[in-house]
């Protein structure tokens, strides 16, 4: 049998319900604020936004631009995408961390793999590990779908994923497409750069409940490797936090909204107009967390690089071209240096 996360570690809920902390969870250099203040975060409607017609949209391009380039992120409202469908999406979340160890260790990520259900690669000794299991899923394009690792169970989980995917593909060809709008930009500068293939990974993310939060981490403090992320934040329970001016500010939860932010390929194409904000996520005592990431990536095999119109005196060419950023910077993250940093021109 081949070797898998789970015969080396145990799953963070099976700590959380023995109420174990182990040491290489504890963060003792980094002082975890649960209750700092509360990001004024833009809301975006996305039903304004791609109607050409509408005199509002001028003002909804503003919100984006000004939300990016203030914190990286803004929340979109009125996408499309119905109440009942994003229900049934969180649903498929908890029902499949719910199931028994040994059905969800069926799908257990194995040491050489990104795809399936277990929790951190350990890549050092010194590395401190996040407080959640994830169930790390490619998606798009359809040949990269490893489908020994999708859930049999619950039943509908595939079709379930398969209609958000179809969901996201939509949602994330007009925010790139508004993106680069807000900038007075060709609209398709971004979404041409992520390719026919751009490449989509869906990661589902379990927060059990914490005896530690004042010492544990949920995610260490990371940006994106994605053009940009779209998540499905839990309906109720907190945890996310985005860095803004050097201090941590608390990511509102919109029941039905999608937080959008941008990942570290969109920083480089926009020649660091807007940033990919440091986030990281905190634990709480009481209450389980289910989170739903989908990173929206360039084609593997593209080149991608600043547009040429963001290039220009005020603002020299920051950054190199890049192919397959997140494969290239993966180990960077776990070592906790912020993968951009190679691209950076110095
Ligand atoms: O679960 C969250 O709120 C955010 C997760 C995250 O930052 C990630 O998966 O990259
Ligand atoms: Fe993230």
């Amino acid at each position: 049998m081949a070797e898998t996360q789970e015969t080396v570690f145990k799953s963070v809920q099976e700590l959380a319900s023995s109420n174990q902390v182990p040491e290489k969870y504890i963060h003792t250099r980094i002082s975890i604020n649960n209750s700092c203040p509360l990001l004024d975060v833009p809301e975006v409607d996305l039903s304004l936004l791609i109607s050409p017609t509408s005199p509002a949209r001028q003002h909804e391009l503003n919100k984006l631009q000004s939300g990016l380039k203030s914190c990286g992120c803004f929340q979109v409202i009125n996408h499309g995408i119905a109440d009942s469908f994003l229900d049934k999406v969180r649903e498929i979340s908890k029902e499949f961390f719910a199931l028994p160890a040994e059905e969800k260790l069926k799908y257990a990520r194995t040491v050489d793999d990104m795809d399936g259900y277990g929790n951190d690669s350990v890549l050092s000794e010194k590395q401190k590990l996040d407080w959640t299991d994830r169930l790390y899923l490619n998606v798009f394009p359809d040949d990269t779908r490893k489908l020994q690792f999708w859930p049999q169970k619950p039943e509908c989980f595939r079709a379930v994923l398969e209609e958000y995917i179809e969901n996201m593909k939509l949602l994330s060809d007009s925010l790139l497409k508004a993106m680069a709008t807000s900038l007075n930009m060709e609209e398709n500068c971004f979404l041409d750069q992520c390719g026919e293939h751009r490449t989509m990974v869906a990661r589902f993310n379990f927060y059990p409940p914490c005896p530690r939060p004042d010492v544990v981490l949920g995610v260490k403090p990371h940006a994106d490797g994605s053009a940009i992320t779209i998540l499905l934040q839990d309906e109720e329970v907190e945890g996310l936090q985005v860095l803004k001016d050097d201090h941590w500010y608390r990511v509102p939860v919109i029941k039905y909204g999608l937080l959008i932010n941008v990942g570290d390929q969109v920083e480089i194409m926009s020649n660091g107009v807007f940033k990919s904000p440091m986030h990281r996520v905190v634990t709480n005592a009481e209450r389980e967390r289910n989170t739903l990431a989908v990173f929206i990536m360039p084609d593997v095999d593209v080149e991608i690089g600043p547009v040429e119109k963001l290039i220009n005196q005020e603002r020299p060419r920051a950054y190199k071209n890049v192919k397959n950023f997140v494969d290239l910077f993966f180990q960077s993250y776990q070592q906790g240096k912020r993968p951009i940093e190679a691209a950076m021109i110095s």
